[in-house]
């Protein structure tokens, strides 16, 4: 038998998410008849200790006799527990200084350490994560934005609403004009965006119409690398030949901008990868975009007018691309931006049912079969007090060193 604590999220602002809801808590008992679950005492996660309480579940404030702990944000230090297996999004694998600290306590206090970021298949890809309701949230955010710009529709913040039903509702009851939408990425993102655009009718259409045909009612195209990308040498190959050579590419996006009113970005961008468009492509007389929902958030990355993150309280502000300041949104010279850097914390039941699911998938498995597949080896970073060969490269940064 294996013991599994679902823990209280500590971080301000609190996160209202968990790794498994009531209800997928619940299948996770049916399918593995070999785990036990304990949930730790939280009032401000999105479901209440009662519900858990309803499906047949324990909720202590003692999480000291579980085997393995489950949270999504960083644990403080303080609540860490000493030899035990965690799993939470730690925020070190890119050697973010800021937590340093806590990568050292969970060396000190010899914990077993899995970071849901470092959960991937055997070709490397990562197979649990919130950026599909990022791309929900975002998108409706970005329509939100849409409307608050061009004082046409009003529609409410997505955190005071109470799940994607909610948000679809809202976005039946207003009239986009007949504009045309971009949306870049077509993976977990992309595909949350996706979703909202088509659950609002939303006709997509294809590169070449969206580029030169005119239409009376709303559109959209959604377009991945090598659409908004070119090789320098005119040569066409394939998406991973644009991985791994960004360097060898080009962007193409002024084609989109000259005729987008409103871009929702959802793509990755790789070290090395070409601008999408520069501050001097937004200054061009043929950039049309007046409204931008940057997921990818990529800070003075490869979107000029992203300048900053925002937040979930204050989520829009103005680019102005003749200074390449801030200024308000509503100045008509602005490029509205929305660029919240913490989306799936605005709809925390549908983002933790779904992550709930992806772990129960792609990793309880693990658990109960050997590691047969690997899992557990490949995300495992710390143990006995020591990274483990695959995040050696992290040492420096531990030792203060980086
Ligand atoms: N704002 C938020 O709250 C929030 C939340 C989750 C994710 N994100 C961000 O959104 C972005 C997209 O995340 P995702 O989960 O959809 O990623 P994904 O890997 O599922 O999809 C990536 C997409 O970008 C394209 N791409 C372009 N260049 C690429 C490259 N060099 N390497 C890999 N893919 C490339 C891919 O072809 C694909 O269409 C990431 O930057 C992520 O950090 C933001």
């Amino acid at each position: 038998m294996i013991k599994f604590g679902i823990i209280k999220e500590r971080k301000n602002p609190p996160d209202h998410r968990v790794v498994f809801s009531p209800e997928g808590l619940a299948k996770a008992v049916v399918k593995f008849p070999e785990a036990s679950f304990l949930v730790e005492n939280s009032d401000i996660r999105g479901f209440k200790n009662e519900t858990y309480i309803d499906k047949g579940f324990e909720v202590s404030n003692d999480m000291s006799d579980c085997d393995v702990l489950l949270g999504v944000k960083e644990v403080p230090i303080s609540a860490l527990i000493s030899n035990k297996k965690y799993f939470f999004f730690s925020h070190t694998i890119k050697k973010q200084p800021y937590n340093r600290d806590l990568l050292q306590a969970i060396l000190d206090k010899q914990i077993e350490f899995f970071d849901h970021e470092t959960i991937v298949n055997q070709k490397g890809f990562r197979t649990i994560g919130f950026g599909h309701y990022a791309g929900i949230v975002g998108a409706y955010n970005g329509f939100r934005t849409l409307g608050l710009k061009n004082s046409n529709f009003e529609l409410p913040k997505a955190d005071t609403l109470l799940d994607q039903k909610a948000l679809v509702s809202e976005l039946s009851k207003i009239t986009v004009p007949a504009i045309k939408i971009l949306l870049t990425g077509k993976g977990r993102v992309g595909s949350g965006a996706k979703e909202i655009l088509d659950a609002m009718d939303i006709r997509e259409v294809s590169i070449e119409d969206y580029l030169y045909k005119t239409y009376d009612q709303p559109v959209y195209a959604q377009i991945d690398a090598l659409d908004y990308n070119a090789r320098k040498d005119g040569k066409n190959l394939d998406l991973t030949d644009f991985y791994q050579h960004p360097e060898d590419y080009k962007s193409t996006f002024m084609r989109f901008a000259k005729v987008t009113d409103f871009y929702i970005a959802g793509h990755f961008f790789g070290d090395g990868a070409p601008c999408i468009y520069t501050r001097e492509d937004a200054r061009s007389k043929d950039f049309n975009i007046k409204v931008v929902a940057d997921i990818s958030c990529d800070i003075d990355g490869p979107i000029a007018s992203t300048i900053r993150s925002s937040t979930i309280e204050d989520p829009v502000y103005g680019y102005d691309p003749v200074t390449e300041t801030e200024i308000d949104f509503m100045n008509p010279k602005a490029i509205a931006v929305m660029a919240v850097d913490n989306l799936p914390c605005e709809l925390p039941r549908d983002a933790s049912e779904g992550f709930g699911e992806m772990f129960m998938k792609n990793v309880l498995p693990a658990f109960f079969n050997n590691d047969a597949d690997g899992v557990l080896e490949r995300a495992r970073m710390t143990k006995d007090g020591k990274l483990t060969e695959r995040f050696a490269y992290l040492q420096d940064y531990v030792d203060g060193k980086e």
